[in-house]
């Protein structure tokens, strides 16, 4: 039964109805909740006619849920999980207004930095919400997603200046918050420091994503290999660096918290999605990783070499998978 505080049902769309956004949008839907996918190609015309079906860790389900390629086709919504990849941002977000009422969200999902701000340019800063996921989980064929791992965790909070304090917990984000507490397979939590989740995170997928793809190896070969691990941890050294000359500030240091618990975890197998994507032939996430690292490194005069090496190494792969 949906499950809002007063039990009602929260109209969700899911703006690409990918590896994450079915994922998610498909237990909020298998909880009752009104989702819309929208989604393109063979996927979509999958999901139109067959459904949703997920192969999941955490539990197999199929859900039949609306989907379409326009978003002014759907209606205005309580919230979007926004989850194109990055390079997609711009011209989706470009199409939210008809989404939207004055008081609707949009929730990225998105690896990066950079999204939450084109975002906020558009739909203005008030209507996002800076989120992160922990999940490996891809579109195994048309109208099927595999959730394979991670902990299926978001964590997300209402965006706003780095500068600037943190704007109260909107109501919506509670509703938000009860809807995912109650679906099976995913867990949510509300932070108050969306600059430094979101920067957590991007040092966290910098490593992982970077090392991944650049040696084709899992994470347990990375952790075996004392050069490569120490480039790992490099890596997010950099990322951290450049994040506090922005103004970004941790209550933790997310470089041990990250060594710690990637060590720590039953993670050896695991690799990211820029290294399904690499290995897919498909167009690669690099610019808006490694590439966004390198450029806000140079604006702060923060040295990052190994950042630089990994992108620098990824770059012919990442040509040569554009479309
Ligand atoms: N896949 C994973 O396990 C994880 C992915 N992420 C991040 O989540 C984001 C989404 O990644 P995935 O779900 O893997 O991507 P995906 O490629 O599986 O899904 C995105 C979908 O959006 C669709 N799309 C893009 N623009 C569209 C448009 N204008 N209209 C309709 N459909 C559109 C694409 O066709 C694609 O099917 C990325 O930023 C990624 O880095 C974060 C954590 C884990
Ligand atoms: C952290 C990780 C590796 C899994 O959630 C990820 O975000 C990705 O694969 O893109």
């Amino acid at each position: 039964m949906p499950s809002g505080p007063d039990g009602s049902v929260m109209e969700i769309a899911v703006y690409g109805a990918g590896g994450v956004g079915a994922y998610y949008g498909g237990r909020l839907a298998q909880q009752g909740h009104d989702v819309t996918f929208i989604a393109r190609g063979e996927h979509l015309d999958a999901l139109r006619t067959e459904g949703l079906a997920v192969e999941s860790v955490a539990g197999d389900f199929e859900v039949d849920c609306p989907a379409t390629d326009d978003p002014a086709a759907v209606g205005e919504v309580d919230l979007v999980l926004f989850c194109v990849k990055s390079y997609d941002t711009a011209d989706a977000a470009a199409s939210l207004d008809a989404m939207l009422r004055p008081d609707s969200a949009v929730l990225s999902l998105q690896n990066g930095v950079d999204n939450e701000d084109v975002l906020a340019d558009v739909v203005g800063t008030e209507r996002v919400w800076g989120g992160v996921t922990y999940i490996f989980s891809t579109i195994a064929s048309p109208g099927v997603v595999e959730h394979t791992g991670g902990p299926g965790r978001v964590i997300f909070g209402q965006y706003h200046d780095v500068d600037g304090p943190a704007p109260d917990r909107p109501a919506l984000a509670d509703d938000f918050l009860d809807a995912c507490e109650a679906a099976a397979g995913m867990r949510a939590d509300y932070t108050d420091s969306v600059h430094a989740t979101l920067w957590d995170k991007f040092a966290l997928i910098c490593a992982q994503a970077g090392l991944t793809a650049a040696t084709r190896q899992p994470f347990g070969v990375i952790n075996d290999t004392d050069e490569t691990w120490a480039l790992y941890r490099r890596v997010m050294e950099e990322v951290v660096a450049v994040a506090h000359a922005e103004g970004v500030r941790f209550e933790w240091d997310p470089v041990t918290k990250w060594l710690d618990a990637m060590t720590s975890m039953d993670n050896d197998e695991n690799y990211s999605s820029l290294h399904y994507d690499l290995t897919h032939g498909k167009r690669m996430e690099l610019d808006a990783l490694h590439g966004s690292a390198v450029r806000r490194a140079r604006e702060r005069n923060v040295d990052v070499p190994a950042v630089e090496a990994v992108n620098a190494i990824l770059r012919p792969q990442a040509d040569a998978n554009e479309p």
